[in-house]
Formats: C-alpha cells, structure tokens, sequence
C-alpha cells in the first residue's frame, strides 16, 4: 500500500498503484500508506516492512521476488504476476526480455540515469514528482518495465495499465508527456543493455512502449469525461485511539462513488506530490464522508502528517478508487475475513456493505493484533457483531495466538468466500492456512502482493 509516491494501483500486489509520477510505478508490495512508508524510509521495525523495502533495493521489491507467492489469481486492475518464460513469447517479447536480464544488474544505475535525462531534457516535468525522489524512483521506471516484460499477457495488462493511466491524472500527466518518457527510457535502457542493443531491440521497445503509453493515454482521456483528476477532502474528524493510530473522516468536495473494500491514494498539504494508500474504513454512506485508518511509522511523512498534525478543517487529496477486494452480491456464500493491525479497515467496510445488502450471510472476522491495546477498533466491531446475528468477531492477539492458526481452529471454511487484509507476512500465511483448510485459491482476495514484477512494486 505507501511513498512518494507514484501508485497505479494493485494491492499485495499494489498500489500497483504509487510522489506523482508522471508514471506511476507499480506499486510495493504492500499498498497502504503505513507500510509502503516504511519501505520508503527505509526505517523498518517490522521485518516484513523490511523485507518489502530490500526487495525495492534489489529491483525485485513489491514487484518482486520477495512479493507473496500468492495464489490468487490476477485480478482486474492488478498488476500481471510475473512473466513466465513462455515459449510463445512474441519476437519483441523475447527482445525486451532479453534487455530486461542484461540491465539486471545494473538496475541502479539505470533507475539514476533515466530521470537524470529526463529532468535534463525536460525539466518542465520535474514538477510533476516530489520534491524528494528517493523513494519514488524506483517505482516509476520499474512499473514501465515489468508492463514492458509482460507486453504478450494482454489479458491483465490492459485492465492494469488502464487503471494506471486513470491513477495518473492526478499527478498532472498529460498525453503530450508520453513520448518524453519513452524517449528517456530508450535512452537509459540502450546505454546500459549495449551487449543485446540493435535497431531491432530498439524497434521492439518503441512498439512496447507505443502500445502501453496509448492505452495509458487512452484510459486517461476516458475517465476525464466522467471523473475528477483528485478530489479535495476536508478532514471533518480526527479520533486518535493509540498513541500512533488514528481514524480520520473526510468530506469530499465532491460524491466520491467507491466500493467497500477499495482503496484510493492521499495527499497531504504537508507533502505535496507525496501519495499514499488507504483503504475506505466505511463502505460508502450516505452523508457521502470517507474514513481512514492511519498508523504513523518511523519516519513515515504521510502517516506522521496524517496522525500527529492533521485536523478539522485541514484539507487532503484523494486519488480516485481502486482495488478488487469487493463482495460479490452474487452468491450467498459466507465470508472468512482476516484483518490483521489497520488492515481491519476494510474489512470493516465489507462487513457494512453486507449489512447493507440485507442479505443474511455468515461473517466470521478475525482481527489481529499485537497486544491488546492495539486492538484500536475492538469496540467498533463488538457493537456491529451485537447488531448483526450473522456476524462473528475473534480478537486475535499475538501472545495468545496467531492469526493463521485461530482460523485453523474454527470452520469448516469450505463453503466462504476469504478475504485478507494487513502485513505482507500475515497474507503470506494466511493464504497458506486457508487454502490448508479447503478453501480454493479462486475465492481467496487480498489487496494485490504481487506486483507487475517480472521476477519481481
Ligand atoms: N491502513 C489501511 O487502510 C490498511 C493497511 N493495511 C496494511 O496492514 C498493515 C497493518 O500494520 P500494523 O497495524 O502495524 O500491523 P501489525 O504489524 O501490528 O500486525 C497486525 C497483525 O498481523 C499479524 N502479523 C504480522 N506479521 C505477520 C506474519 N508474518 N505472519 C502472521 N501474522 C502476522 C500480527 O500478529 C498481528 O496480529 C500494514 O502493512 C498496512 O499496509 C492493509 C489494508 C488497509
């Protein structure tokens, strides 16, 4: 989920998802804003924000090798998982492969080298990147390529890409700044791929990078019929429940449509440009206001902002929604909801939206946490289980048990659909524990892991 962000959108494979980027890159590993902060700063107390972080650095991050191993399948608007070596790759496939393995291990430099061209040839675009690009370099350019890599698999791409170029506007990208971008690309990925460069590799790279800028572009022009480029939201309410957590409400300035169990990019005014990933603690009311759940971390801007100085009356961004992890009203199935620290946000938001459709389905959440005291919402969700006959809330708290084994002691799951929220770690093994009890890879959501990564957001 969060960074300076450049975010198309994919959860656990996100947001591929996020300082503005005139291309978002894919999205880290984790979506939300607490724990892509954390990768950003490279600050991290907790070994799967850790982890995600070396990942970045190895070029494999959120998008990477390191990304989950997950078993669901690619879901729409979710980055493509990996590119298999498939023996009917395409000859420009083959040819971008091919560079991709050569620039490996030079990945660095040619991140460095890109935007130094890019900022050299057109410093009318720098403005439309964050004051500091450390964090955000990796993502732009690497969200290029890992499409670029898996250019054959149209199926995922055009839906990813598609929300990608639609995640762009609120960065101020414009169509005319494509063909400067891939002007940069060329030029870095050519300098550094000399062993496999020929006009052929260039032609090939030139027609990948045609085909995935227009349908960026295409996206992009669509949605401003229809939608804003971002939405101001005035902070309405500010509740800090720990020390470090606090749920914060919004009004747009204008109706905002979402689903419950999405998720949208945030801006601060205290860092512009500076985007982050939260999901939508509510489902979708009818005084039309938004919450947030935002944990502040070590040296996290955005969720320090958020947490320690925002207030009433402060006024945030917000990108337009994204994310799959939605109900399906199509079926009666019952629901097996995970939520593990603020990750319980949207599970709260569905847990609503199936209130609302008046459907009596069974809903069995389990909320985890680290101690007690960080059971922040623990109330919020007693009263919805006391209002709902069909819902069933377990606290999980760590020194008792772990959140993966409490659902191996319940069941049987074979008949629910499941849905995960929280740390990387905590999706990683709760899929392992749910598909363990029977329940298919196919009925199994989560915010997107996997990041459009070739062998590795
Ligand atoms: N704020 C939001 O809107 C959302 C946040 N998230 C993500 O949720 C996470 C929340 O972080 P915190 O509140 O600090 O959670 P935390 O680190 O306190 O952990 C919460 C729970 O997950 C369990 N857990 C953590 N790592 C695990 C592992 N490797 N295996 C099994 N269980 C594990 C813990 O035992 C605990 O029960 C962040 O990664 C954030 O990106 C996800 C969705 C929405």
């Amino acid at each position: 989920m969060a960074e300076d962000e450049v975010d198309p959108e994919a959860r656990l494979l996100e947001e591929p998802a996020e300082p503005a980027q005139p291309f978002e890159a894919v999205r880290p590993e984790v979506v939300h804003g607490d724990a892509v902060e954390a990768a950003d700063a490279e600050d991290h107390s907790d070994a799967d924000n850790a982890t995600a972080a070396k990942g970045y650095e190895a070029n494999v991050h959120a998008n990477a090798a390191e990304a989950v191993a997950s078993t669901a399948p690619d879901a729409p608007g979710e980055p493509p998982k990996p590119a298999p070596h498939r023996p009917d790759a395409s000859p420009d496939a083959v040819r971008v492969q091919r560079t991709m393995a050569e620039i490996a291990p030079v990945s660095d430099k040619v991140t460095s080298y890109f935007y130094a061209l890019l900022f050299t040839r057109h410093p009318d675009l720098r403005g439309l990147f964050p004051a500091a690009m450390d964090t955000q370099r990796d993502r732009l350019l690497k969200a290029l390529l890992t499409a670029a890599e898996n250019i054959d698999r149209t199926d995922v791409l055009v839906t990813y890409l598609r929300n990608l170029g639609r995640g762009h506007r609120k960065y101020g990208t414009q169509a005319e700044h494509y063909p400067a971008v891939g002007e940069c690309l060329i030029g870095a990925l050519s300098r550094y791929a000399s062993a496999v460069w020929d006009d052929e590799t260039e032609a090939a790279w030139v027609r990948t990078y045609t085909t995935i800028s227009q349908v960026m572009i295409d996206a992009a022009a669509e949605d401003e019929l229809r939608a804003p480029a971002w939405w101001y939201a005035e902070v309405v309410s500010h509740d800090l429940r720990t020390p470090d957590i606090a749920v914060i409400t919004v009004r747009p300035d204008q109706p905002y449509p979402f689903l419950a169990g999405q998720y949208t990019s945030l801006e601060t005014p205290w860092w512009p440009r500076i985007w982050r990933h939260y999901s939508f603690a509510s489902a979708p009311r009818s005084d039309g206001l938004l919450s947030f759940h935002v944990k502040a971390i070590p040296a996290g801007w955005v969720s320090n902002a958020l947490v320690h100085h925002a207030r009433p009356g402060d006024v945030v961004r917000l990108g337009p929604p994204a994310g799959s992890m939605t109900v399906d009203h199509s079926t009666d199935s019952g629901l097996l909801c995970l939520g593990g620290g603020t990750g319980i946000a949207p599970i709260k938001a569905l847990v609503e939206d199936v209130a609302e459709h008046g459907r009596r389905r069974p809903v069995e959440v389990f909320y985890g946490a680290r101690t007690d005291h960080d059971l922040y919402d623990i109330d919020t969700m007693l009263h919805l289980q006391q209002t709902h006959p069909w819902l069933a809330v377990r606290p999980v708290v760590d020194n008792r048990a772990q959140l993966p084994d409490a659902v191996r002691e319940y069941g049987p799951w074979n008949e629910y659909d499941a849905y995960l929220s929280g740390p990387p770690g905590m999706i990683r093994s709760g899929v392992d524990a749910l598909r363990d009890v029977g329940i298919p890879a196919g009925r199994i959501r989560h915010d997107s892991v996997e990041e459009l990564v070739a062998a590795g957001d």
